[in-house]
């Protein structure tokens, strides 16, 4: 089954109104870009132009390419190595059918709507205002007249689709990877189901907040029937860096976050951290991908400002400034935790944030940081809901994530002003080739 609508002789670009009115003129996203949009800055490495015409039977001339988007086809899927967009929405979708056929077919389309909008075009082939006139526009309209903005969008697939209470609900419960449970309850998480877990996920990052919410929005539109939203979060301020070219952001805490952080001009060190390496017939679809790692952290950023300086630099074992460790140097010099101070004491304290999380301490392991700041408002007793949306991408959870986020539950200085509201894994699958749609290999082969 399928969505998407079928284009038909009466309908274009142009399409006379069902009730007589006269022909309205479509209007798309590349009809409105074009070359008037073609000095939109690119956002990184990587970027291509290419806006390709509208729907089937559109006879709009193709318009000059337009910068700002990242390539959707590929062997990994763009999000994860992308140098790291300034805004996020990231969604986590329940199947509301029970057919397999019906999972298929939305990831289908999803790969057909995203390999769209990440080129910034409509949704769908009519677009926002064409099609026709008695059926809703295969595109919500809001993105109308802006560019691609860095757009990618990336899925992947929780351990409730394989297996939700000991059911195997679309026949994939033998290619369930040993990786992909649900993540343990940890030391003092606070978590709300209401913002944890889900059968689907989707990271949509760009350099404008409309355009993200635009992608998950239509992403939505296009599940109904079959997923459903189960819960969204939005993001600023990435708190990382995932490209050398990139400067090192600041979290809500006021530091500098991201500078170890894996980078996407380290193939070697991705290939030993980031991307799945398969152990048997159960993961073999997932080769060339990732798991992704979402927590929501709540901040008491209140309690935080109250903080002197020397507390606070001391709680993450750097300097507020320039980022460098305690124990000298700069940013990107590396902690030497044998260091010690006054009074005997490690210039990097041993319950210090970079101490507890540094690979040294954790038997070499790596991630691929890709958080973003966020603000949900207030609670009304005067603090800010507010935070930090961890995201990481890691090749094998078990190794590379539960550990580390075991050690900070249980001894990390920095632990006294986080709360962990919302938790999600997913298996992120490869990257699309042309004619293909993601996620393929899960039921092939
Ligand atoms: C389980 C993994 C991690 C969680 C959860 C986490 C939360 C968290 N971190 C900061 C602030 C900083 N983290 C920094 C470095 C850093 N953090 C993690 C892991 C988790 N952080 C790692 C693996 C690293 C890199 C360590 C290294 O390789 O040396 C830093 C220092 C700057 C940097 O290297 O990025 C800061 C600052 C907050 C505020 C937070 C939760 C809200
Ligand atoms: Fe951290």
């Amino acid at each position: 089954m399928s969505t998407q609508p079928v284009p038909g002789p009466e309908v274009g670009p142009s399409v006379p109104g069902g009730d007589g009115a006269p022909a309205r003129p479509g209007v798309s996203r590349r009809g409105l870009l074009g070359a008037g949009a073609a000095g939109v800055v690119g956002v990184g490495a990587g970027l291509v132009g290419g806006r390709q015409l509208g729907g089937p039977g559109s006879a709009v001339a193709e318009p000059a390419p337009v910068a700002g988007g990242y390539p959707f086809h590929g062997a990994h899927q763009a999000g994860i190595v992308t140098p790291a967009q300034d805004r996020l929405h990231f969604a986590a979708f329940d199947m509301v059918s029970a057919e397999r056929e019906d999972l298929v077919s939305l990831l289908q389309d999803w790969t057909a709507a995203a390999a769209r909008m990440t080129q910034g075009r409509d949704a769908g082939p009519f677009g926002a205002t064409s099609g026709p006139y008695d059926a809703p526009p295969d595109d919500t309209g809001e993105a109308l007249g802006l560019p691609p903005s860095g757009l990618t969008i990336t899925f992947g697939f929780g351990p409730s689709l394989f297996r939700l209470a000991g059911k195997d609900r679309f026949g994939l419960a033998a290619r369930q990877p040993a990786g992909l449970r649900r993540l343990p309850h940890f030391p003092g998480d606070n978590l709300d189901a209401e913002r944890s877990d889900g059968d689907l996920c989707v990271q949509a990052c760009a350099d404008d907040p409309q355009v993200a919410v635009h992608a998950v929005r239509n992403l939505a539109r296009i599940a109904m029937g079959r997923a459903s939203l189960r819960w969204s979060q939005l993001g600023f301020g990435r708190t990382s860096s995932t490209s050398t070219a990139q400067a090192t952001p600041r979290n809500l805490f006021g530091f500098k976050d991201g500078t170890m952080n894996l980078k996407a001009e380290e193939p070697g060190l991705l290939d030993d951290h980031v991307w799945v390496r398969p152990e048997g017939a159960a993961d073999q679809w997932l080769a060339g991908g990732s798991y992704l790692v979402a927590r929501r952290i709540n901040m008491t950023i209140e309690t935080w400002d109250r903080q002197p300086l020397r507390e606070q630099e001391r709680v993450i074992g750097r300097t507020k400034a320039t980022g460098a460790p305690l124990s000298g140097g700069e940013e990107f010099s590396q902690p030497d935790f044998t260091l010690k101070g006054r009074g005997d004491e490690p210039l990097v304290a041993t319950d210090a944030h970079v101490r507890l999380v540094h690979p040294d301490q954790n038997r070499g392991v790596q991630m691929l940081r890709r958080g973003y700041n966020f603000v949900d408002g207030s609670n009304g007793l005067g603090r800010m809901d507010a935070g930090l949306f961890f995201i990481a991408y890691v090749r094998d959870p078990r190794t590379h994530y539960i550990p580390v986020q075991m050690k900070i539950a249980r001894g990390d200085g920095m632990s006294e002003y986080l709360q962990h509201t919302g938790s999600g894994l997913w298996a992120v699958p490869p990257g699309v080739q042309p004619g293909g749609y993601v996620g393929q290999s899960l039921f092939t082969g």
